[in-house]
């Protein structure tokens, strides 16, 4: 039997933490690797005590390489979380770094594994994984994804409190665009049978697009979203897991990927929107992305989201881009992102 060693990175932090004891869950794991600056061996000694399949392994912080060693899944919820009256954008000064030397690791470790990235800005930790892997000749659009699954988990649940007929653990609501504020597009036309007034369509799109917001204010400077990323972090990793480890085909899930996973698919669109990132639905396959399927006839208020998204997607995925290829560019504070903070 294969092994497959799944590491998480910033696995003692508040997402790292719920999220590693969810993948102790699962059996389709045998290692799992846990890697933080602070307190990874401790986490990993108290998880190493359940009783199902893995062994759990802890890495300081000197031991990066040797926790992404030959790792066939990469989970990062590494970095610095939002405090009231941030957006996810102000998080990039000191995300971006750590994010480049993690995607580092992963090149000089693991070049071949699945990369999931949970840390933000989102929008723009993907493009900087991106253009390391490329900068080491080993990267492949169809195993890097930003982890967007807390804007569908999120979405489920909202639309269940509007109409109690909506079981919310199997209505998916496809969330296309990418992972911060206005970037955030649920397609709530796609819901067969949904019956939503429009100003239960726009009161349900604002929830789902600013739901990081109210975890951010509720915790009053305490951090951002840890338990139900957690929750959706090990949903979409067990995603990948279950089509490329146990071969299940036909799984869908929302991810923001990079459009050369599936450049023929997303051909039109690309020439459309200019965008070369973007959330849409994904069908996986044991090599990761297998298909980009197209977005679906969106209604005209969805259809005004989606113009505002791409614009600031469009900043979001340049400064990340740039960083890596241009980083002297991204250091100046001329590219500009509209404030992500919830209205009042
Ligand atoms: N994609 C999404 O939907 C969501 C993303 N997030 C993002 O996830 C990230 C983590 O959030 P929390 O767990 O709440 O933060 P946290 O501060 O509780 O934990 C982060 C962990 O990362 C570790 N860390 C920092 N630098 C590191 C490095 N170079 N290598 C390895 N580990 C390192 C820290 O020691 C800490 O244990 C934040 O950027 C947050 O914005 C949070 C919620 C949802
Ligand atoms: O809001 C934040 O900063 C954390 C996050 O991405 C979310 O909860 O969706």
């Amino acid at each position: 039997m294969s092994t497959r060693p799944i590491t998480v990175c910033g696995a003692a932090g508040g997402i790292g933490q719920p999220l590693s004891l969810l993948l102790k869950q699962s059996d389709l794991i045998t290692d799992l690797a846990l890697f933080d600056i602070v307190n990874a061996p401790g986490v990993a000694a108290d998880l190493s005590h359940i009783n199902t399949r893995s062994t759990v392994t802890g890495y300081g912080k000197d031991e990066m390489d040797a926790a992404l060693k030959d790792a066939h899944t990469v989970v990062i919820p590494a970095g610095v979380p939002r405090k009231p009256g941030m957006t996810r954008d102000d998080l990039f000064k000191i995300n971006a770094g750590i994010i480049r030397d993690l995607a580092e690791g992963v090149a000089r470790n693991c070049p071949d594994a699945f990369v999931l990235v949970i840390s933000n800005p989102v929008n723009s930790t993907v493009p900087i994984v991106s253009e390391v892997l490329k900068k080491y000749n080993v990267y492949n659009p169809k195993k890097v994804f930003g982890v967007s699954t807390l804007d569908v988990v999120r979405a489920s649940r909202f639309i269940s409190e509007v109409d109690s007929n909506i079981n919310p653990k199997s209505t998916r609501v496809t969330v296309v665009g990418g992972h911060s504020g206005v970037t955030i597009v649920p397609l709530l036309s796609q819901i067969p049978g949904q019956k939503f007034t429009e100003e239960q369509v726009k009161a349900l799109t604002h929830r789902i697009q600013y739901g990081g917001d109210e975890v951010v204010k509720a915790k009053a400077g305490a951090g951002s979203a840890t338990l139900s990323m957690a929750y959706a972090g090990a949903r979409f990793t067990n995603v990948v897991l279950e089509a490329s480890v146990n071969g299940k085909t036909g799984i869908v899930e929302s991810t923001y990927v990079n459009l050369l996973a599936d450049a023929e698919s997303t051909k039109a669109f690309h020439a459309k929107t200019g965008l070369d990132y973007f959330a849409q639905d994904v069908e996986f396959g044991p090599e990761g992305v297998a298909k980009i399927l197209p977005l679906p006839a969106v209604s005209d208020h969805e259809q005004g989201l989606l113009d505002e998204a791409y614009t600031e997607l469009k900043a979001n995925i340049e400064k990340g881009t740039k960083f890596i290829t241009e980083p002297e560019a991204v250091t100046k504070p001329e590219v500009a992102t509209k404030p992500e903070v919830a209205p009042q």
